[in-house]
């Protein structure tokens, strides 16, 4: 096997960043990480919050946002522009070089508009179908940090939003062939709990067969389901350790939920 050099990317979501104090946190301990990296955020909850203060309703299916007209205009705001430049910002002042970045952006990220499945239309809504491994590394290896919003694009002149969990395993997929890649999913909680109600009942280490069983129990649920389903799938396909663990512990990746 090669020896290729370490590369962390790291995912925050949306009930950190609308936090300022806990973002700031969480990103002092990111920046401290030595070495190459790449930081994806989400942003969903603060969306939310803008989207009702323009007059536009939100609605969600299996945790992803139905995206309308006017909801695309809206996230492409939030996430294109006030969570990924404020993070940039803030990265700048702890003494990272860091650019935010969105799928069209040097096309990072290309996707296909979902189509109606189901009689459900996500809308604006885009599968991720490349990306850009070579524009990102050519970034890493200048020394700087891509800042990646949940935003792709389809080539043909259209922003399409897609969730920040499949951004950062198709982000952490695409470079396993050319580093050593570690993809940590930190949100607010110690990791994947085996009760919800219970911070201390972490799982430390998490099998495929294991999490079908805790999704069928209903143990695990919500938006930790479509987290787990990427974050496996970057496992497999050739991302060599995957940790969900708190913002508090990004600084000591042993601790958290390990997959196997
Ligand atoms: N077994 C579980 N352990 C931990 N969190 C769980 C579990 N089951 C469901 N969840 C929920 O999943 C949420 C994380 O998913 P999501 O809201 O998509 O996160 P993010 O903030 O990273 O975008 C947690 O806030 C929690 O409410
Ligand atoms: C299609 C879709 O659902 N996109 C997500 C993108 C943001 C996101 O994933 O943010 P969090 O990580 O904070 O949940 C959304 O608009 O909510």
């Amino acid at each position: 096997m090669r020896n290729m050099e370490k590369l962390l990317v790291v995912k925050v979501g949306g009930k950190v960043v609308e936090n300022a104090s806990s973002l700031q946190a969480m990103l002092a301990r990111f920046a401290a990480h030595e070495g190459r990296k790449v930081l994806v955020h989400g942003g969903g909850v603060m969306a939310t919050s803008v989207a009702r203060a323009m007059g536009v309703d939100t609605t969600m299916v299996e945790g992803r946002r139905i995206t309308g007209d006017k909801m695309i205009d809206v996230v492409t705001m939030v996430y294109g522009g006030l969570v990924n430049k404020r993070i940039v910002a803030m990265l700048e002042c702890m003494g990272l070089n860091a650019v935010g970045l969105c799928g069209a952006d040097m096309n990072i990220m290309l996707s296909t508009k979902r189509p109606v499945v189901d009689g459900i239309d996500y809308g604006w809504v885009g599968d991720v179908k490349r990306v850009d491994a070579h524009a990102l590394s050519t970034l890493v290896e200048a020394g700087v940090v891509p800042v990646l919003a949940p935003l792709t694009h389809d080539g043909k002149g259209h922003i399409l939003n897609t969730n920040a969990d499949t951004i950062a395993a198709e982000t952490a997929r695409s470079l396993a062939s050319r580093y050593d890649v570690t993809l940590v999913y930190c949100f607010e909680k110690n990791g994947v709990l085996l009760d919800p109600g219970d911070d201390g009942s972490v799982i430390a280490s998490l099998q495929l067969r294991q999490f079908q069983e805790l999704k069928a129990s209903g143990v695990i649920n919500q938006g930790m389901i479509p987290k787990l389903s990427n974050a496996f799938k970057a496992l497999q396909s050739g991302v060599r350790e995957v940790v969900i663990t708190s913002v508090a512990h990004l600084d000591d990746l042993s601790q958290g939920t390990h997959l196997q």
